[in-house]
């Protein structure tokens, strides 16, 4: 089966002839499987954003390749990319139009990466019902506030709206940027074992950087740990199983 990601020496080079240049991404080379969901460890300057800004073409390689499913995408721009891809920021406000309301962020996102405008006649009652279940999944009173518009939600319901929209069209890779970061912890548990639960029903392939040392053991079947813009360690199967807090705090110490 082709890989959902494959990074072929993947390298950024910043402020090229200037005493400020530096490798912010080194020769990165990378593969992740169709169905796996890895999470992404380092400390803050590691280079983890720079990796999935790479993947989604908000940065451009100096040198190197990046292929999504079978295909190079290196010269393609970031919003032809969201035909295969999708992101979560960490930011509730990126993500959802906050004067449109739900249901508008959600039949939006169905027609992710086509060029169809919106038009807001499409609610039909069965859609309706439809839009309903997917954001009761939620739990969080996402789905008795169809009708109101997204910069009225609360973070939590927000960030869920964002992570729904980000899987209501399946991406073939799923980027999640430490998504749950800026909610408080029983929300972030709550949308933590949505995500999860979504991964594995849906079968998706999702990467997701977080700083909790706990949720990157808990969660997930491959565990990367970035470091001065390189891939330092790589946990996968019975190595990520047998994985421990205090072994991974070890690494950090001596990072
Ligand atoms: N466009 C850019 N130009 C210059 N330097 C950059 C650019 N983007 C990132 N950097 C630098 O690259 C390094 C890696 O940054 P990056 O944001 O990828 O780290 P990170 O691991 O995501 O950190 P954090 O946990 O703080 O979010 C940092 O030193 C950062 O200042």
């Amino acid at each position: 089966m082709t890989p959902s990601l494959k990074l072929v020496d993947a390298t950024v080079l910043v402020n090229q002839g200037t005493p400020e240049e530096k490798i912010i991404l080194d020769h990165v080379n990378l593969t992740v499987e169709s169905g796996e969901f890895v999470t992404v460890l380092g400390s803050n300057g590691a280079g983890k954003s720079t990796l999935f800004n790479v993947i989604a073409g908000s940065l451009k390689l100096t040198t190197g390749k990046v292929f999504l499913g079978d295909q190079d995408v290196t010269q393609m721009n970031e919003i032809a990319r969201t035909k295969t891809l999708s992101r979560v920021f960490q930011d509730p406000k990126l993500g959802t139009a906050p004067r449109m309301t739900v249901a508008e962020n959600l039949l939006l996102a169905e027609r992710r990466g086509e060029k169809r405008r919106l038009r807001s006649r499409g609610l039909t009652i069965e859609k309706r019902a439809e839009l309903v279940k997917i954001a009761d999944q939620m739990g969080n009173g996402l789905a008795q506030r169809l009708d109101v518009a997204t910069g009225q939600l609360s973070g939590g319901q927000r960030q869920a709206l964002a992570f729904l929209m980000a899987t209501e069209k399946r991406p073939e890779l799923l980027l999640l940027d430490e998504h749950t970061a800026a909610l408080d912890p029983k929300t972030s548990t709550q949308l933590m074992d949505l995500t999860d639960q979504q991964i594995r029903q849906q079968h998706l392939t999702a990467m997701m950087i977080t700083h909790n040392l706990s949720d990157a053991l808990a969660y997930g079947d491959r565990l990367l740990v970035m470091s001065n813009g390189k891939i330092a360690m790589d946990y996968t199967g019975e190595k990520k199983q047998a994985l421990t807090l205090e072994e991974l705090l070890t690494f950090f110490n001596r990072y």
